[in-house]
C-alpha cells in the first residue's frame, strides 16, 4: 500500500474531548466529499471545509511505499520518550487510506490512534479515538465511536437523530466560515437547548497552532 500524505507534524489535538493533548497530526491527502478544489466547492458535497488536503507537499508530507516507514515518520515526529504517544489520523478523508497495517504498525511503536472522519466510510479496526463528523446530505455508516463532532448551524441535519447514535460524548463545533460569531451564538444555543451536547471550540486557531 502506498499511502499518500498531504502534511505531518507535531501540534496539539485543538478540537474535540482531547482537545490540548500533544499530538502527531497525520493528514492524509484526498476526500470523497469534495474534490478540494475551490472552483469545485459550490457542488460539493462538503462545502465548508477548512483544510487543503490536496497533493502531499506539505510539512512532512510525501509518499510513503510502507506501513513501517510512514509509522517510522511519525515516531520521528514525536520524538523520544514514550509516554502519552497520540497521533491523530485526519485529512481529507482517512478512512480511504487507513488500513489494519498502519493501525497495527502504529501500535507497535505504542501510539494511541485517534481519527478524525466523516462517517460515509465504516472505519478501519483497531482505532483507539473515533471522532465522527457528519456532513448534511451524506449517508453516514459509521454511526459508533466516541466522539460525535457536529459543525454547526447545518441545514437538513437535526440533533436530536444524531443522539439516537451510538456515541459516548456530543460536540458541537461552531462553523468557521465568514459568519462565525454567528455560528458560534447558534453552536451555544443548541447546548442550552440539549445539555447532552458540548462546545468544541477550535483551540489551534486560537492559540495559533497549525
Ligand atoms: C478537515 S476534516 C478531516 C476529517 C474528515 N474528512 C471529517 O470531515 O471529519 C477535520 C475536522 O474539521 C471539521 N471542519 C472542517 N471544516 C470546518 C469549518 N469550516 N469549521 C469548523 N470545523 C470544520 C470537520 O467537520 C472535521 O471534524
Ligand atoms: N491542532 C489541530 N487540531 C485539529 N483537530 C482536528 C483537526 C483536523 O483538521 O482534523 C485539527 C487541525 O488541523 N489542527
Ligand atoms: S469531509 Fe472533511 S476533509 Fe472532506 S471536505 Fe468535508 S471537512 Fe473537508
Ligand atoms: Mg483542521
Amino acid at each position: 500500500m502506498t499511502y499518500a500524505v498531504k502534511e505531518c507534524f507535531l501540534t496539539l489535538q485543538g478540537e474535540g474531548m482531547q482537545s490540548g493533548s500533544r499530538a502527531v497530526f497525520l493528514r492524509f491527502a484526498g476526500c470523497n466529499l469534495w474534490s478540494g478544489r475551490e472552483e469545485d466547492r459550490e457542488t460539493a458535497q462538503c462545502r465548508f471545509c477548512d483544510t487543503d488536503f490536496v497533493g502531499t507537499d506539505g510539512e512532512g508530507g510525501g509518499k510513503f511505499n510502507s506501513a513501517e516507514g510512514l509509522s517510522a515518520h511519525v515516531e520521528a515526529l514525536w520524538g523520544q520518550g514514550a509516554d502519552g504517544r497520540l497521533v491523530v489520523i485526519t485529512g481529507g478523508e482517512p478512512m480511504l487510506q487507513l488500513d489494519r497495517a498502519l493501525v497495527e504498525a502504529l501500535h507497535d511503536r505504542g501510539f494511541r490512534i485517534a481519527v478524525e472522519s466523516n462517517g460515509t466510510l465504516a472505519a478501519t479496526p483497531g482505532i483507539d479515538w473515533l471522532c465522527i463528523s457528519p456532513k448534511a446530505g451524506t449517508e453516514v455508516v459509521q454511526r459508533s465511536g466516541d466522539e460525535l463532532k457536529l459543525v454547526w448551524p447545518q441545514e437538513d441535519i437535526d440533533p436530536a437523530a444524531l443522539e439516537r447514535w451510538d456515541f459516548r460524548h456530543f460536540l458541537v463545533q461552531p462553523m468557521d466560515c465568514a459568519t462565525r460569531e454567528r455560528s458560534v451564538d447558534a453552536a451555544i444555543r443548541l447546548v442550552m437547548d440539549r445539555p447532552r451536547w458540548r462546545l468544541s471550540l477550535q483551540a489551534h486557531k486560537v492559540v495559533g497552532l497549525p
